[in-house]
């Protein structure tokens, strides 16, 4: 059935995403905060600054009021950077004169309380404004689901009603979408994938090869499975689509926003410039140190984010730190 769904946050990944909406026959609306970039999507359909070369369907309508992007909608999706889903979600909670189901599609981990994403939503919006929360990840960049390139992705819940209500929005032949009940194992895989491919990038931009990404990604996936389980997740979920899967697509990839990031400081930019010149979203550098001060807290052992931690925010130098992280004390591949 047609369903009325507002998008709130107009970027790369709001875009691709409000495009599967629109070839599955829904009713969209996708929300962003810059005039001239809304005004582009109506007039011209596009969106050139986060899909370069895509012409995007003309049903799609977009709008800097939220009040009207969501009203009467059936779905909510929130797909703005994590450091801004606070502040979007209370806005929200502010017009909302409706109970729509709440989706994300955003990863990361909020800085300071350190927070999931769900967790945040949960605590800004009301529950007279939100059926059930469902996140919505996995191995996804938006220039390919923009183009209809096959994808796999979660749906995860507590309600597995409002994921198989998810699933069913999204799915077509291009877009597969699969349920999942582990909200935390979804989350925690999501948003630690970007710490490692930051640390993939690093290594491509210092010369190494497929060893040394094999090598990041294994081992990454060790320490996020290792904080993952720590704060609830099932173990199991760090070898699907929002593990593993999220992991590869991330580590290897020119699209990573945060895969490019980290080979241009491996290449030895700054991360300012880094950052600047980047334009879009690179979510792996604040949950970084949202990681390195969880995983302190919690007492979990994690090699590779307290390395790039350090390269980050201690200014260490990257190739060194690759060295020391070789070295350190010798351990069996099965300790936990
Ligand atoms: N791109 C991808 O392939 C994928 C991205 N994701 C995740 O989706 C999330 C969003 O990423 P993505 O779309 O790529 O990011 P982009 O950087 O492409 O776009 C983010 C958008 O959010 C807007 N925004 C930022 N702050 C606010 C705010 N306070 N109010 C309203 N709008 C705001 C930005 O506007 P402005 O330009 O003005 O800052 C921009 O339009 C991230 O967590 C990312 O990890 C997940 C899967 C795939
Ligand atoms: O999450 C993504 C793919 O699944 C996109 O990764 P980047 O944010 O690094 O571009």
């Amino acid at each position: 059935m047609k369903q009325k769904i507002a998008v709130l946050g107009a970027g790369s990944w709001g875009t691709a995403l409000a495009m599967v909406l629109v070839e599955n026959g829904h009713d969209v609306t996708i929300w962003g905060n810059k005039e001239t970039q809304i005004n582009e999507i109506n007039e011209k359909h596009t969106n050139t600054h986060y899909l370069k070369e895509i012409t995007l369907p003309t049903e799609l309508v977009a709008t800097i009021n939220l009040e009207e992007a969501i009203k009467d909608a059936d779905a909510v999706l929130f797909v703005v950077p994590t450091k801004a889903m606070r502040d979007v979600s209370k806005q929200f909670n502010e017009v909302c004169q409706n109970k729509p189901i709440v989706i994300h599609a955003s990863k990361g981990l909020e800085q300071d309380t350190h927070k999931r994403i769900t967790e945040v939503l949960e605590e800004e919006i009301s529950p007279s404004h939100r059926e059930a929360i469902v996140v919505l990840s996995g191995p996804s960049h938006a220039e390919e689901v923009a183009v209809k390139d096959v994808t796999t992705i979660t749906a995860a819940s507590s309600s597995m009603e409002a994921a198989e209500y998810v699933q069913k929005l999204f799915s077509n032949d291009y877009f597969r979408v699969y349920t999942n009940s582990d909200v935390i194992g979804v989350e925690m895989g999501a948003a630690l994938k970007n710490i490692i491919a930051l640390g993939s990038g690093a290594l491509k931009g210092l010369g190494y090869g497929d060893n040394a990404r094999a090598a990041i990604m294994t081992r990454g996936l060790a320490e996020i499975s290792r904080l993952g389980v720590a704060m609830g997740a099932n173990p199991l979920t760090f070898i699907g689509l929002s593990g593993v899967g999220d992991l590869a697509v991330t580590c290897a990839s020119e699209h990573s926003r945060n895969f490019r990031a980290g080979y241009l400081l491996g290449k030895g930019n700054s991360l300012d410039d880094v950052l600047d010149n980047m334009g879009m979203i690179v979510e792996g550098v604040y949950t970084t140190k949202a990681a390195y001060e969880l995983a302190q807290e919690r007492q979990i052992e994690m090699p590779i984010t307290e390395a790039i931690y350090d390269v980050i925010y201690n200014d260490k130098d990257v190739s060194s730190t690759v060295k020391n992280i070789m070295l350190r004390e010798h351990k069996s591949e099965q300790e936990l």
